[in-house]
């Protein structure tokens, strides 16, 4: 069962679902089951740190089947075949998104792009309780989001740093200057990235503003990744030349039948805008 929902309470009603399930899955997957995974005993990779590689593009691509904006953007592409196309095209990480109900991703479906490819993995998705930082190291995430949007600044502090205490990279997604200042306030030490997501997940809007113009705020020992809504080589470009080092692209890859084609089209287009890098 999947559902579509209307903008204003998007993000309100994701969290509401989110807690019932983790209620679930708890009872149904005590912490020390996942804790028997054989990842838990494998380092992590840091997202990071590949997202500095200067020979790798910063693209951070996102498998992502289904969105509560766009409804179906691609409902079949298998996981094996799109991830490792989008590393083999020149991304420097995936994300993989594994909410079932608005996003149409599984766990599963991050563990099989886990098992064909050795790079930074995102587990995308809406972190509401520290269970779901062991479910992510459980499946073979490096990194977690943690969305301020949805966050006291003081939860935003403890996940990140149990979160770490796991080997766990934090991603903190922000979409205004309240948000940004509120939270890393207290959990500068928590976060190792901040992504500014310009789309707001209330209205659906998306504006690169928003990145352009946070960019100059966020801490310069921080990862910066600039979110949603970029199609071409000169929206990196541009986002790049403004500070940013990663680039969290989706739908311009799942919208095609074979995205990783998609993916390998922009990286070259990227080459040719770029050739000095
Ligand atoms: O598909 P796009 O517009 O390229 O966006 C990717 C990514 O930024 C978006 O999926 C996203 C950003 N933050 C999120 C939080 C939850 C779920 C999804 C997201």
């Amino acid at each position: 069962m999947t559902s579509t929902v209307s903008p204003p309470d998007v993000l309100a009603r994701i969290v509401a679902h989110k807690q019932l399930e983790v209620a679930e899955r708890r009872a149904l997957v005590p912490p020390k089951k996942l804790e028997q995974s054989p990842y838990l005993a494998s380092p992590t990779l840091s997202l990071a740190g590949y997202l500095r590689r200067p020979e790798l593009s910063g693209i951070i691509a996102e498998f992502k089947r289904r969105s509560p904006s766009k409804g179906w953007i691609n409902e079949f592409a298998p996981v094996e075949r799109t991830t490792l196309g989008y590393m083999q095209a020149g991304a420097s990480a995936l994300s993989v998104l594994t909410d079932t109900e608005f996003f149409g991703g599984k766990n599963e479906d991050l563990t099989t792009a886990r098992r064909f490819n050795l790079c930074p993995i995102l587990r995308k998705d809406f972190v509401v309780d520290e269970y779901q930082l062991l479910e992510a190291r459980s499946i073979g995430a490096d990194a977690v989001l943690l969305i301020a949007a949805v966050l006291e600044p003081q939860q935003v502090r403890r996940l990140g740093e149990q979160a770490k205490a796991l080997g766990l990279e934090v991603l903190l997604e922000v979409h205004d200057r309240a948000e940004l200042e509120r939270t890393l306030d207290v959990s500068l030490d928590a976060v190792d990235l901040v992504g500014v997501n310009n789309r707001d997940l209330r209205d659906f809007s998306v504006s690169f503003d928003r990145s352009l113009e946070l960019v100059e705020l966020l801490p310069a020992h921080l990862g910066r990744v600039a979110e949603s809504g970029l199609r071409t080589a000169q929206d990196i470009q541009l986002l790049r030349r403004a500070g940013f080092e990663g680039f969290l692209i989706g739908e311009t890859f799942m919208r095609h039948g074979r995205p990783e084609k998609a993916c390998a089209t922009l990286v070259q287009q990227l080459r040719d805008l770029e050739p000095a890098r």
